[in-house]
């Protein structure tokens, strides 16, 4: 097996990129050892704030040879481009979510990850940990049988209507930015369950702000298991997700976690009975690089945790309820 230790670069030092520093420092295997900007000056000041060798444009970062991977931290515009120039370059990509507003720009991203055989991971930080593993294995059947329904909600009131999640130019709106973490995981469930992961569309909603979807909700039917979605990012909305079985249901309070630490605690409700259970916490942006690194190291170009075919599913649905909520 090939060295795993990482050498990363962030291209787009912005918000959720600091994020990921902190998490690279929680890893295992990687160092955050480059940044790389469309403004070389906010990459150096990005740079220094957090210890990198080494800062510069896109180009400049992509040309060199001692770095492994690239973490993509930029609007969801942005990331094709980028992560298809990343894999071109020989880089290992980690992709922050949604890997593209449009399934035609995944299927350009994986179709370069293939042809240059690197890896690439779409950046679903609630796909790692004990806790992702304890739903799946729920969901496999065994002590509460096949799960018939899931219910997720995950909305925010973001408070000003201006910026990335209000620009339409930029891929905003709740489906993109939020919703598409309930939509993973009722794909990970589905096929955790063994169910298809191309669901039927029963229904689509949205109200819209600023020309984008400010609040969605979707109802999908993944063969036999349903799942109910609703999103926002102008209204607060529970942040929990509910998976119901044919006599139990089991709550996920604060499903998505924070950006730092994944989700820690499962209450299993069969009639009267409630159980409660209690998961250790991981940094998710930590395992998810480590992840990444292990692809790298054995030659793997994708990672079981999120999948090429699950990262063309939710582009599939991503794409179509998107399309359905803009078109009013
Ligand atoms: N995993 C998680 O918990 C979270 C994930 N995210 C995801 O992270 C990504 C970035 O979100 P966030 O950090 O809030 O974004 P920011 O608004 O902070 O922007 C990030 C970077 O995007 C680039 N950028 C900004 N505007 C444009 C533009 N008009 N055209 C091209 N590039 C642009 C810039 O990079 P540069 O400096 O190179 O120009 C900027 O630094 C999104 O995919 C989002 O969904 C966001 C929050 C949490
Ligand atoms: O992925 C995300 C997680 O949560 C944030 C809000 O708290 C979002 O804006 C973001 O894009």
């Amino acid at each position: 097996m090939a060295q795993l230790q990482t050498r990363w670069a962030v291209l787009g030092p912005g918000w959720i990129s600091r994020d990921f520093v902190v998490g690279l420092r929680a890893s295992e295997y990687g160092m955050l050892h480059a940044v790389g900007s469309s403004s070389a000056p906010r990459a150096a000041a990005f740079s220094a704030e957090h210890g990198a060798e080494a800062s510069g444009t896109y180009d400049e970062i992509l040309a060199r040879d001692d770095v492994d991977a690239v973490y993509i931290g930029t609007v969801h515009t942005a990331h094709a481009d980028l992560a298809i120039r990343s894999l071109e370059a020989g880089k290992a990509v980690l992709c922050e979510k949604p890997a593209s507003p449009t399934l035609a720009e995944v299927e350009r991203i994986l179709e370069a990850a293939e042809r240059t055989q690197r890896p690439f991971l779409e950046a679903f930080k609630t796909r790692f940990g004990p806790f992702a593993e304890s739903l799946r294995e729920l969901a496999a059947g065994g002590e509460l049988g096949a799960p018939r329904r899931f219910e997720g909600a995950f909305g925010f009131d973001a408070g000003t209507r201006e910026g990335r999640l209000f620009d339409p130019a930029v891929g905003g709106g709740a489906i993109l930015d939020v919703g598409c973490y309930p939509l993973a995981l009722a794909i990970d469930l589905a096929a955790a369950a063994g169910q298809p992961i191309a669901p039927e569309y029963r229904a689509f909603e949205a109200e819209l702000v600023s020309g984008v979807d400010g609040t969605a909700s979707a109802e999908l039917a993944f063969g036999d298991l349903t799942a109910g979605i609703a999103t926002s990012v102008i209204e607060n909305l529970s942040h929990t997700g509910v998976l119901r079985f044919a006599d139990a249901e089991v709550v996920l309070p604060n499903v998505w976690g924070s950006r730092t630490e994944s989700p820690s605690t499962l209450i299993v409700r069969r009639g009267t009975d409630e159980r409660i259970v209690e998961l250790p916490v991981v940094q998710p942006m930590a395992v998810e690089a480590d992840a990444l690194s292990l692809a790298l190291a054995e030659g793997r170009l994708e990672v079981p945790e999120m999948p090429w075919a699950h990262t063309r599913a939710a582009a599939r649905v991503l794409t179509d309820w998107r399309a359905a909520a803009l078109a009013g």
